[in-house]
């Protein structure tokens, strides 16, 4: 089973993996199949260009959304954009929200994450040698000013830190579980965060989650609680802008990473080759 990309395959250096209701991005696309250690990822990889830079597409569920939060093949979707050459990543997501300060249509950019999730394959180092990332500040700091600072200048309501807690779904929180996530100061939710970020570390990429709020969680409205229906409308409804930021985000993405996340494996011994 080969890990790379054919010879002939277009490199991309910015990757974006697109969540729920998020299942295409750019025209002008070359479809790429890429084979990882981890078996296929979610889709074809799109690669395409977006004013000089090269960039890469998968939708995370897959582009007909087959695959829910806890099946999604994370391991080779990252593997599969670094492969091609991308070194950061922008990770759209849809999520509730955990307090009323943020109402549907806000843009949360998550400075820390608390992993609820149990089972999912979760590293790349399993065999041969351990390796422990640090994980303090799981977000890459520069991809998280650029977004800020963009989304702020396109005039979002923003939510520029916050932490992401992710369960494990495909259910959604009980009322119960959710007021107490809200009562630890968490302030959004959702299912795919994890292991996504961990990942990307592992693989020393930058990583940006861009979190689209689609609802107030069960805990904080009065009701009949969140539904897939309404994630998905609610995203429907600001997918447009949400893929002009993206864009936006992508253009002004610095071109020369001078965040610690590249050194995120200086002095490990790998058990593995990255592609
Ligand atoms: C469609 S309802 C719940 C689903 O939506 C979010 O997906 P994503 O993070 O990929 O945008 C959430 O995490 C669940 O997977
Ligand atoms: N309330 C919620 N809980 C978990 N994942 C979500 N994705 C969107 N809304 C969500």
């Amino acid at each position: 089973m080969s890990s790379q990309p054919s010879a002939a395959a277009p490199a991309a250096e910015i990757g974006v993996i697109g969540g729920s209701g998020f299942y295409s991005f750019l025209d002008d696309i070359e479809e790429v199949r890429v084979d990882t250690p981890y078996g296929p990822p979610s889709d074809p990889i799109a690669v395409g260009e977006l004013a000089g830079r090269r960039v890469a597409f998968v939708p995370r569920h897959g582009r007909d959304h087959r695959f829910p939060p806890h099946r999604i093949p994370y391991r080779a979707n990252l593997w599969a954009l670094r492969s091609l050459g991308v070194r950061q990543v922008l990770a759209p997501s849809a999520v509730g929200s955990l307090t009323p300060r943020y109402g549907p249509g806000t843009l949360g950019i998550p400075d820390q994450i608390v992993d609820r999730t149990s089972g999912r394959d979760q590293t790349y180092y399993e065999h041969g040698a351990a390796v422990h990332v640090s994980f303090s500040d799981p977000y890459c700091p520069a991809g998280r000013r650029t977004a800020a600072g963009t989304a702020k200048t396109a005039g979002w309501d923003l939510a520029d830190r916050g932490t992401l807690v992710v369960i494990e779904g495909p259910r959604f929180s009980t009322r119960a579980e959710s007021q107490w996530f809200a009562a630890q100061g968490w302030t959004l939710i959702g299912m795919t965060g994890h292991p996504e970020a961990v990942l990307a570390r592992e693989l020393a990429l930058c990583y940006t989650s861009l979190c689209l709020v689609t609802d107030l969680d069960a805990g904080i409205e009065e009701g009949e609680g969140v539904t897939m229906d309404e994630v998905l409308r609610v995203f429907g409804e600001n997918i447009g802008r949400l893929r002009t930021l993206v864009g936006d985000v992508v253009k002004a993405l610095p071109a020369e990473r001078s965040c610690p996340c590249p050194n995120a494996l200086d002095g490990m011994k790998l058990p593995l080759e990255l592609p």
